[in-house]
This record gives C-alpha cells, sequence and structure tokens, in this order.
C-alpha cells in the first residue's frame, strides 16, 4: 500500500527565508506520528505543506501516492482534517451542529449516514451529553473535544494537528493525546509536550532549523544526547513499578550558581 503522505526533499521558503530544506519523511497509514522541535523549527510550516495549505519550492509532497498540489480541493478536503493552533470560535453553534460542520466535505452523502457520523464522532469525544449546549460555553478542554469531534466527522485518512494540547491542563493533554492514540487514522501531531509524546506516537520526527534531525521510535530520538543537543534539557527515563515503561522526565538544567 502506498504511505498515507510521503514528502520528497520537500524544501520551503517564504519570503527568502529558507524555512524547510530538503525534507524527506514517509507516513504509512494508520502511523501516529509527533513532529517536536525548539520554536521556529519548522513545525507549523511542515504541517501547512502537508495540508496542501502551502506549496514546496523544491520537491514532492505525494498523498496516497498522488501529488498533492495537483489534487482539487474537495478530494483533498475528503482526505486531510486540520487542527490549527488557534482554531475558529464559533461560540453561537450548538456543539452538535459545530460538529456536524465536518461533513461539508461529503454533502453528497445520505443525511442519515451524516448523523450517525455525528453521533459516534460525539460518543468517542465524551460530547454526547453536551451536543445541545452552546459551542461559546464549553471549558478549554471540552471544546479541543469538540474540535477533535468536528474532524472526526470528516472521516479523513490523514489528521494533521498544530499543538492540540494547548492551554491544556496536564490531565487534559493526557486525555485528549489518548484520544488521538485510539484513532485508526494516520495522525500527525506538532507536540511541544515532550513528557506527552510517548502517549500517542509511535514515531517521533524532529526537526531542527528546517531540517530533520531524527525521525525514529520515541525511545530512539528522546536519548540524552539528543535530547540536550537539540533542546538543550536534559531527558531523565524513570523506571517506576506500576508503568509498563519508564517514564521520560524532561527537564532544563539548573542554572550555574556562583558561591
Ligand atoms: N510567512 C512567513 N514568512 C517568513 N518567515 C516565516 C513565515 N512563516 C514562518 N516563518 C519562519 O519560518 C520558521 C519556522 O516557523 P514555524 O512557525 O513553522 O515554526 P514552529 O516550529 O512551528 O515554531 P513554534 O514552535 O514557535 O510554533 C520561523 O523562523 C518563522 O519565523
Amino acid at each position: 500500500m502506498k504511505p498515507a503522505l510521503d514528502l520528497h526533499s520537500a524544501s520551503l521558503q517564504l519570503q527568502g527565508r529558507a524555512v524547510l530544506d530538503e525534507v524527506s519523511v514517509s507516513v504509512p497509514f494508520g502511523t501516529h506520528l509527533a513532529v517536536v522541535g525548539r520554536n521556529g523549527a519548522g513545525k507549523s510550516s511542515l504541517l501547512r505543506l502537508m495540508a496542501g495549505r502551502l506549496k514546496p519550492t523544491r520537491g514532492q509532497v505525494l498523498l496516497g501516492g498522488l501529488d498533492l498540489a495537483a489534487l482539487p480541493g474537495p478530494q483533498r478536503a475528503r482526505q486531510i482534517a486540520v487542527v490549527h493552533q488557534h482554531e475558529q470560535a464559533h461560540g453561537q453553534l450548538r456543539v452538535r451542529d459545530y460538529v456536524a460542520l465536518g461533513r461539508i466535505p461529503h454533502a453528497a452523502a445520505p443525511p442519515c449516514e451524516s448523523a450517525q457520523v455525528v453521533d459516534a464522532s460525539l460518543a468517542h469525544c465524551r460530547l454526547t451529553a453536551l451536543q445541545d449546549r452552546r459551542v461559546g460555553t464549553l471549558s478549554g478542554g471540552e471544546l479541543q473535544r469538540a474540535v477533535i469531534a468536528r474532524v472526526i466527522a470528516q472521516q479523513p485518512r490523514v489528521l494533521l494537528l498544530d499543538e492540540p494540547t494547548n492551554h491544556l491542563d496536564l490531565r487534559t493533554r493526557a486525555d485528549m493525546l489518548d484520544l488521538l492514540a485510539a484513532l485508526d487514522v494516520t495522525v500527525i501531531a506538532a507536540l511541544h509536550e515532550l513528557s506527552l509524546v510517548q502517549r500517542f506516537a509511535h514515531r517521533v520526527l524532529l526537526l531542527d532549523a528546517g531540517r530533520v534531525a531524527a525521525d525514529d521510535a520515541p525511545a530512539r530520538v528522546f536519548t540524552p544526547e539528543l535530547v540536550r543537543g537539540h533542546f538543550d534539557i536534559d531527558v531523565f527515563h524513570l523506571p517506576l513499578p506500576d508503568r509498563a515503561r519508564p517514564v521520560a522526565v524532561f527537564e532544563a538544567p539548573e542554572p550555574v550558581r556562583s558561591s
């Protein structure tokens, strides 16, 4: 089977600046990929390339083996769903109608089929009881779940998320990533919260100044050497009795104090 998304030596220049440089990455169907890197490393730009919002200056982006740039918009919208860092508020809409916006690319589907998909999306995101509330009355965590329910209702093959856990407390962040981990589609998420990456990702793509610095399983990317070299912080892998795998703790080194 062709990979869901395939970037071949994709480079991106914006206003004369090299933002991405020869990025090659192949994401098979069903893979959950975390994109990490320091501020300005190019994570959002990479997601915008993958969404077809930007075209590579050089190289190619393929969706299911087809050139993304040549795909008609509606076909692209049926296959790729995007959650932006700052989602537009639809405060007056009821939660159910907001989630139903995800069905727009499937306008030709029978209404009863779309209603079933919306029901299932609400249930998956534990929003059934809140479906008649106005979006503007939801808490930050509930709103994020509604955003995810909307993109699940879109039934994409590839789901792209830019910092989906921003502004959420630690428990709600973990819930959000567990929700994404349970999805049987290709999920690519830019994440800053490194300690939560293993909760969701099969693979980690580490970007540094627009280049791929590592692309591997979380345990092979979050080594003390790579983490220190690319984030300037330390990582400690702590075995805990009730956890299946060591817990990764990320800590900035303490400042050197003069005595
Ligand atoms: N439209 C633009 N024109 C010029 N430069 C841009 C543009 N958009 C982004 N950049 C630059 O490209 C680089 C990568 O930006 P990008 O937003 O992709 O990084 P990021 O890893 O998502 O950062 P953050 O973690 O801070 O959100 C940055 O140096 C940014 O200033």
